[in-house]
């Protein structure tokens, strides 16, 4: 579990996170997003205990990180680049982390083989890809067993095979009860990987909410809906309030009526159905609506 409470962190004139309050529970994937300059950097630095909010707290399974006697067991981070040496074996960098702390290299093999890098484990840092790093940088944050994931864009310069394996993996660390909290700029992404998602702008609150409700929230859903008897079925669901748009592809698109009222109308009028699917809006159209005021650095709008 983590926990901002007013969290506001200013440097100089400039509020980076501003009176910030959120709970981050286990048992789910929860993204973070929020356009550039928007806090996220700033709010996980607090919660890893990286720079002193300037009012506010932060908490980590229930007490500020500082006060748990062995930190690296609570919060597992990766908070940009990891900071191994290119010249050490992975093997080497972790087993010097796991010494800071106690651990042993049975924990160090262990968490090797659960980022999938015991084959690369004796080479050399500095010969990896990025996507190795990043696995790297997991194996560290997973290094003290934590209860609790914190994870800065995780799948940031990953190939398509390295997005999937960091969805799967925080999947099975949220179904083992555990806290995953990531940001990325990824929305579709994000949409894949998150159950649960905080929305900052402007270092302030946007959105704190399940990710299915987040993208009921905005547009109208569509129903797509394939048939042989497009001209029939378009003409029977015609009725104020509703919508109905032959596409290229044969497909009817209609607003106004959702699937099962579409369903029935259909069977009443003896039309047969291949496929009737309903589409809410996209995280990125929902997220461009939620964070349109927001923009720190909104782009100039040519026609104004
Ligand atoms: N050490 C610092 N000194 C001065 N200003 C800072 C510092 N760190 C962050 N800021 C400012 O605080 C604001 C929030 O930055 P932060 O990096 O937390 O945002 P972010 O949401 O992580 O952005 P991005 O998505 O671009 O990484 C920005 O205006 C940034 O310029």
């Amino acid at each position: 579990m983590i926990e901002a409470t007013h969290l506001t962190k200013r440097f100089g004139d400039t509020i980076a996170v501003d009176d910030l309050s959120f709970t981050v529970r286990p048992g789910v994937v929860t993204g973070f997003l929020g356009p550039n300059g928007a806090g996220k950097s700033t709010t996980m630095r607090a919660i890893a205990g990286l720079i002193r909010p300037t009012s506010g707290t932060t908490r980590v399974n229930g007490a500020p990180l500082a006060r748990h006697a062995a930190p690296i067991t609570e919060l597992g981070t990766l908070l940009g680049p990891g900071l191994a040496h290119p010249g050490r074996t992975a093997r080497a960098h972790l087993l010097a982390l796991a010494a800071t702390h106690g651990l042993g290299s049975a924990r160090v093999d262990e968490v090797l083989q659960l980022t999938g890098i015991e084959a690369v484990a004796r080479r050399r840092v500095g010969t990896f890809s990025l996507g190795m790093h990043q696995r790297l940088g997991l194996a560290a944050a997973l290094l003290g067993d934590p209860q609790t994931l914190m994870l800065d864009e995780p799948i940031n310069g990953l190939d398509p095979d390295g997005i999937v394996w960091v969805r799967r993996f925080l999947r099975t660390l949220a179904d083992e009860g555990r806290t995953v909290f990531l940001s990325s700029h990824l929305m579709s992404e994000m949409a894949q990987a998150a159950d649960h998602l905080i929305v900052i702008g402007r270092g302030r609150l946007i959105v704190d909410a399940p990710m299915a409700e987040v993208l009921a929230g905005v547009g109208t859903p569509r129903v797509l809906v394939k048939t042989p008897d497009a001209t029939r079925l378009a003409a029977a669901l015609a009725a104020p309030g509703v919508t109905v748009t032959s596409l290229a592809s044969g497909e009817l698109e209609v607003m106004g009526l959702d699937a099962p009222a579409i369903a029935a109308i259909a069977r009443d009028r003896d039309v047969l159905l291949h496929e009737l699917t309903t589409r809410t809006a996209s995280l990125e159209e929902a997220y461009l609506s939620l964070t349109d005021s927001t923009l720190e650095y909104a782009a100039a709008d040519p026609a104004a």
